[in-house]
């Protein structure tokens, strides 16, 4: 397999093998079967290398005292470099600040924006950010309440009552519930203008872990890619931080439309990547281990074998 071959080459040192490592589509079934003998050692070693990616870039926005209260965890910081900054509001200090990172997709560099579950304190800055930055699709990956605790704030209306987000108007259009997910339209009016956000919400993920069923989810990436088509606004997506699960749904959104174009695939280089504009993207290896039985999912023609 790859790992053997690159074993054989002497090429793990190599600074490449470092940030990418490609395998073939041909051999990806017998790669995952390798990857996880042995208890999945060589997922637990090849995830390992990815700790320390990114670390070292500031996060200074996020640390004035001014938006401490604005992360919703303290250890889950954004990145300066790749932060989406709001229009600042005249003279409010941290006006700009939200706890948001453009992310890289198959499309553009700035495909998705992926941010953390909105605080009560924070729900209008997202609508802000919602707007100023034209998304036409938000993917939420939590559910809000999980085993009791809030894992992110119901920032959109309770009912169809038109709900005013500081100046921003937002009125539930339609919703389509599904047995794990649900997606709805929302109206989205600031002064006369008025735009439809789409709202696609996966409840069937719990926090730190992974769907019961890779089926499920492949099922859920294409019903949002169907619908987003290739829009050149960016995708927003959240779940509690914004790193775990998020992570996750971007790295099978990206392959699935990759395999399409391409006879070789870099999960390693691709969680880098991410890794570059904001911490801890996917953040378990059991939510690394799903990304790869996803791609073999597809691959191996299974995606129908299991209810959705
Ligand atoms: C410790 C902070 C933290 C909380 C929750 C998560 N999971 S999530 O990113 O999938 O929402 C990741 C990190």
């Amino acid at each position: 397999s790859f790992v053997t071959h690159v074993a054989s080459q002497g090429m793990a040192n190599s600074p490449l093998y470092a940030c990418s490592r490609s395998v073939k589509l041909s051999e990806f079934v017998q790669h995952v079967k390798i990857m996880g003998a042995d208890s999945d050692f060589r997922f637990s070693e090849e995830y390992e290398a990815l700790k320390m990616v990114g670390r070292e870039q500031p996060s200074t926005a996020a640390d004035l005292p001014v938006n401490r209260g604005k992360n919703r965890f303290t250890n889950i910081l954004p990145y300066d470099h790749s932060r989406v900054k709001l229009i600042p509001v005249d003279d409010e200090d941290g006006s700009d600040y939200i706890n948001a990172n453009y992310m890289p997709g198959f499309n553009s560099p700035r495909e998705y924006i992926v941010t953390q579950g909105p605080l009560p304190s924070t729900r209008d800055d997202f609508w802000r950010m919602v707007w100023e930055q034209n998304t036409r699709s938000i993917v939420m990956l939590t559910r809000c309440i999980e085993k009791g605790r809030e894992k992110c704030d119901h920032y959109w209306p309770i009912d169809s009552e038109q709900t005013y987000y500081g100046e921003i108007q937002v009125a539930v259009l339609n919703e389509s519930k599904y047995p794990y997910w649900t997606i709805s339209e929302f109206k989205v009016t600031l002064d006369m203008e008025s735009r439809v956000v789409r709202h696609f919400h996966f409840t069937a993920w719990p926090d730190f872990g992974v769907p019961e069923h890779t089926q499920t989810l492949i099922k859920f990436v294409r019903a949002m890619r169907d619908r987003a088509q290739y829009s050149p606004h960016p995708i927003i997506a959240h779940c509690s931080a914004g790193v775990g699960r998020s992570g996750t749904f971007i790295v099978i959104d990206r392959l699935i439309q990759l395999i399409k174009q391409s006879d070789t695939v870099d999960i390693f280089g691709n969680v880098y990547e991410m890794r570059k504009e904001r911490v801890w993207m996917v953040q378990t290896e059991q939510q690394y281990i799903c990304i790869h039985n996803s791609l073999r999912t597809v691959l191996e023609g299974r995606e129908d074998d299991m209810p959705t």
